[in-house]
C-alpha cells in the first residue's frame, strides 16, 4: 500500500512505542477524550512497569518523533525562555549563551553533551565558545543525523557522536573539564545515576550543568489534576518518570556535587512564555519562522491535520496506526502548554554545579 508517511515514521516505530503504554490502545484521535481519562489515571504499578524500560522507552519515543522535531523546530531539541525583540531561534541562541556563561565553559575544554540527540546545543557551543564536545545518545538515527550535521557545518572533529548509555558511560574516569544535559535527564527514572556517571568522568573541580524538565515545588501528588498533567506529559514525550526539583538538589547533593546556581530559566522569559509554543499561541511569534513553529502545536493545526490523516486512512493512503501521532502530538503539546500555565511544571529548570577540587 502506498504510504503518505515519510519512511522514517515506520508502523513498527509506532507500534513499539504504543505498546508501552498498554492502557493506551491504538485508537483513532476521535477518541481522545476517553485515553484522556485512561492516560490521565495511570497506574504506579504501570509507570513502574515502564520505568524498568525507560531506556528502551525513549529510544523508541525518539526512532519516533526525531525527524518530524527536525523538520518543525529545527536541530535543537528543547525549549526556551524568550528574550525580547527575538526570534525562538535567536532566543535559544541567547539561552545557550547564558547557560554557558553561568556554567563557566571556556574555550578549550573537552565537554560531554549527555543526551545530546542529534547535536543541536553540541554545534552552539563549539561554535559560541570554542569547546570540543562529546555527545552521546542511546538513539542510532540520532547518531547518523548528528553526524552528518556536524560535517555541514565544518565541525567534524570539534564535536563528536557515541551511541550508549548515560546511565553506564563508555568514557574514562576524570576525562572531560565538563558535562552538561539539555532536556534530557528526565529520560532516566533516577536521574541520581546519571548524575553520579557525570561525577565519574569529571576531572577534579570538573563543571556539571543541566536545564531538564521537572515537576517544580508546586507540584502536589496529593491533586489529581496535577497528576493528570504530569502523566499526560510522561505520555506525550515518552518518559517514564518526571522528576521532583528536590529529588534534583538532593541527587546532587548525595552525588557530592557542590551547587553554584538554581535557577529556573522559564522565569526569565519575556514579553511571552516560555510555553506560548506548545499553547499555539501565536501572539508572540517574532517572524513567520516562529509563526508556523507555532501553529504546527496549536489545537486547531493537530485537528486538522487529524481530519486530514482520517480522511487519508479511509481511503487507503494512510496506515491507521498514524493517527496515534497525532494523539501522541496533542498530548505532547497540551500537557506542557497547561503544566507550564499552572506552574506545576518547567523544562528549563537550571542547575549548574562543580566537581569538588582534589576529588
Ligand atoms: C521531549 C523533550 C524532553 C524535549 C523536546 C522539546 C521540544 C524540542 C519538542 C517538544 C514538543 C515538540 C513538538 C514539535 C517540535 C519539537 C518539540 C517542540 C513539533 C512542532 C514538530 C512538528 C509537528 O508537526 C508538531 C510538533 C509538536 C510537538
Amino acid at each position: 500500500m502506498a504510504s503518505l508517511l515519510p519512511e522514517d515514521y515506520s508502523l513498527d516505530r509506532m507500534r513499539r512505542y504504543y505498546a508501552h503504554f498498554s492502557s493506551t490502545p491504538m485508537t483513532p484521535t476521535s477518541k481522545i477524550r476517553t485515553d484522556a481519562a485512561t492516560i490521565g489515571t495511570t497506574t504506579e504499578a504501570a509507570r513502574l512497569e515502564r520505568q524498568r524500560k525507560a531506556a528502551q522507552v525513549a529510544e523508541d519515543y525518539y526512532d519516533l518523533v526525531s525527524p518530524m522535531y527536525e523538520n518543525g523546530w529545527g536541530q535543537r531539541f528543547h525549549y526556551t525562555p524568550l528574550t525580547p525583540g527575538l526570534s525562538i531561534s535567536d532566543s535559544m541562541t541567547a539561552y545557550e549563551k547564558e547557560f554557558a556563561r553561568i556554567t563557566g565553559l571556556k574555550k578549550g575544554m573537552r565537554v560531554l553533551d549527555l543526551g545530546c540527540g542529534v547535536g543541536g546545543p553540541a554545534r552552539s557551543f563549539a561554535q559560541l565558545v570554542g569547546v570540543e564536545v562529546v555527545g552521546i545518545t542511546n538513539s542510532k538515527w540520532h547518531v547518523e543525523r548528528g553526524q552528518a550535521l556536524t560535517k555541514e557545518a565544518g565541525l567534524e572533529g570539534q564535536v563528536t557522536f557515541v551511541q550508549g548509555d548515560y546511565m553506564h558511560l563508555p568514557f574514562e574516569d576524570a576525562s572531560f573539564d565538563a558535562a552538561y544535559a539539555f532536556e534530557a535527564l528526565c529520560y532516566c527514572p533516577d536521574p541520581t545515576v546519571v548524575y553520579k556517571e557525570a561525577y565519574r568522568v569529571l576531572k577534579p573541580g570538573g563543571l556539571f550543568a543541566f536545564a531538564d524538565w521537572t515537576m517544580t515545588d508546586k507540584f502536589d501528588v496529593t491533586q489529581k489534576e496535577h497528576l493528570k498533567i504530569r502523566n499526560w506529559i510522561e505520555y506525550g514525550n515518552g518518559v517514564t518518570r518526571m522528576p521532583l526539583v528536590q529529588e534534583m538538589r538532593d541527587g546532587l547533593k548525595k552525588t557530592g556535587f557542590e551547587v553554584f546556581h538554581e535557577e529556573d530559566m522559564a522565569h526569565r522569559s519575556s514579553p511571552g512564555p516560555w510555553y506560548y509554543g506548545p499553547a499555539g499561541n501565536v501572539r508572540w511569534a517574532h517572524d513567520w519562522q516562529d509563526f508556523w513553529k507555532v501553529f504546527q502545536m496549536s489545537p486547531l493545526f493537530l485537528f486538522v491535520v487529524g481530519i486530514a490523516y482520517r480522511i487519508l486512512v479511509f481511503v487507503g493512503l494512510c496506515p491507521k496506526e498514524a493517527l496515534n501521532v497525532m494523539d501522541t502530538m496533542w498530548y505532547c503539546c497540551r500537557s506542557v502548554a497547561i503544566g507550564g500555565k499552572m506552574g506545576i511544571f518547567s523544562p528549563i529548570y537550571m542547575f549548574a554545579s562543580r566537581k569538588p577540587d582534589g576529588k
